[in-house]
């Protein structure tokens, strides 16, 4: 089996509704979730079905959180929370609820007792709107914000990571508190959006009394791919999005620029990531009345092949000399950022208008690396000094959150490094 198949049978991808009475067969399909892939579901042979319509599940369990390498969903729906109980005890039995209805869901399981079938006085433990749905690659992953390390919170200030750092406030930012920071997040992606929805919904519902969303952010369409195979993604100003982007597969590249290594401080972050999420606005009017040639000089290639300024093929290697010095392309690559890389997970969202007219509409950024001074800090702060793409995108959202290690299998759960 390659890295980036899995030889599973797409009829095997069983809906909701069916899962209700398997018990905990545990269906998840495919590649394992340490460091694999999960891009086609094969039938054998030349009947491949790309993974995305086949439904299947994606392994919850493994070395590393599925959601970060793994192949990119179309969809997404993110969370980020606030800790309202001062209960540490409280707190870790909400985690392990999580974890068990977070492995659950992504099987394409219900929640608890499910939907229906239960105590007629009392509400079902799931809300229902994923039954007969098929588990369409929900990933779930978790993080933790800096906040929760908080002194006379949670006891946790010797175990913040030092790469937990507070996010500067860059030149152009025009940041609303009310969409950033917060104590934890859980990013779900999946190829159906009611799959990913409900599965925030049941988290949250099931945190009630414990924490409480402070922002949360739809996607409709990814802007990235883990899997250079696959088509790449157009984001909302109709570029190629993703296509230098670290690969899935590379363990190599996975464990030098995204995995947290044993070495690194913090040994509860081994085998985990940092994610830097920025909720970016695009004024999307100005871009639409842009001349080609600016919007291909803005990014440094070309808007229909996706290839860089004097090549002829969206993979071909960049010359960056021949962008301009202001080209995003030129500002973002490793080679202008002491070999920094990043491997980016966003989304493009459009919230409805702004009462002005204009379409609320951009990228929500996610990218996950191993140290975020060594990634994300460095590449946005030269974007934010030069980049010709300022002229038409603000950041209005940002928080940064510390993502453990995989959940290793049904007796573990999301933090236990953390508060064991
Ligand atoms: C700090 C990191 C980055 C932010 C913020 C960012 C915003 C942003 N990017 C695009 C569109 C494109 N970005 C592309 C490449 C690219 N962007 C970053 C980093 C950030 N982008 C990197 C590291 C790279 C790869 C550089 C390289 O190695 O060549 C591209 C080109 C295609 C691609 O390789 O993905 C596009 C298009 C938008 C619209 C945006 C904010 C709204
Ligand atoms: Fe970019």
């Amino acid at each position: 089996m390659s890295d980036t198949t899995e030889a599973t049978e797409p009829a095997r991808s069983p809906s909701r509704r069916a899962l209700l009475g398997w018990g905990g067969a545990g269906l998840a399909l495919g590649a394992a979730a340490a460091g694999g892939t999960v891009a086609v579901v094969k039938g054998g042979g030349s009947d491949a079905v790309p993974a995305a319509e086949s439904g299947a599940a994606v392994p919850f369990h493994g070395a590393h959180q599925a959601g970060i390498a793994t192949a990119v969903q179309d969809r997404l729906h993110f969370a980020a929370f606030d800790v309202t109980t001062k209960d540490r005890a409280a707190l870790v039995q909400l985690l392990k609820d999580w974890t068990a209805a977070a492995a659950a869901m992504a099987e394409g399981k219900t929640v608890g007792e499910g939907a229906y079938g239960g105590l007629a006085e009392a509400p079902p433990d799931d809300t229902g709107e994923a039954l007969g749905l098929k588990p369409s690659r929900l990933t779930l992953t978790f993080g933790v914000g800096p906040s929760l390390f908080a002194k006379d919170r949670f006891g946790l200030e010797s175990k913040r990571p030092e790469a937990l750092v507070d996010i500067e406030q860059f030149p152009g930012d025009n940041l609303d508190p009310a969409r950033s920071g917060g104590d934890l997040c859980v990013q779900a992606c999946a190829d159906d959006p009611q799959v990913a929805v409900h599965a925030i919904r049941n988290l949250a519902r099931i945190g009630m009394g414990k924490v409480a969303i402070r922002w949360s952010q739809l996607g409709f369409g990814k802007t990235s791919s883990t899997t250079p195979d696959a088509q790449t993604p157009r984001n909302m100003m109709g570029f190629k999005d993703g296509t230098r982007n670290v690969d899935g597969t590379d363990t190599k590249a996975l464990d030098e620029h995204v995995w947290v290594g044993a070495k690194d401080g913090s040994d509860w972050m081994t085998g985990g990531s940092y994610l830097v999420a920025r909720r970016i606005r695009m004024h999307i009017e100005t871009w639409d009345r842009t001349s080609l040639q600016e919007q291909e000089d803005v990014f440094g290639r070309d808007k229909g092949e996706g290839a860089p300024v004097g090549k002829a093929k969206e993979r071909d290697e960049p010359f960056l000399k021949a962008m301009k010095p202001t080209a995003h392309v030129r500002l973002a690559h490793p080679d202008s950022n002491d070999g920094a890389r990043i491997l980016r997970r966003g989304y493009s969202f459009t919230d409805g208008t702004d009462g002005l007219g204009r379409l609320d509409a951009g990228l929500f950024f996610l990218a996950y690396q191993r140290d975020v001074r060594k990634g994300f800090l460095p590449i946005q702060r030269a974007l934010a000094r030069q980049d010709a793409l300022n002229e038409y995108i603000q950041h209005v959202g940002s928080a940064i959150f510390a993502v453990p290690p995989g959940v290793r299998d049904k007796g573990d759960w999301w933090g236990r490094g953390l508060f064991g």
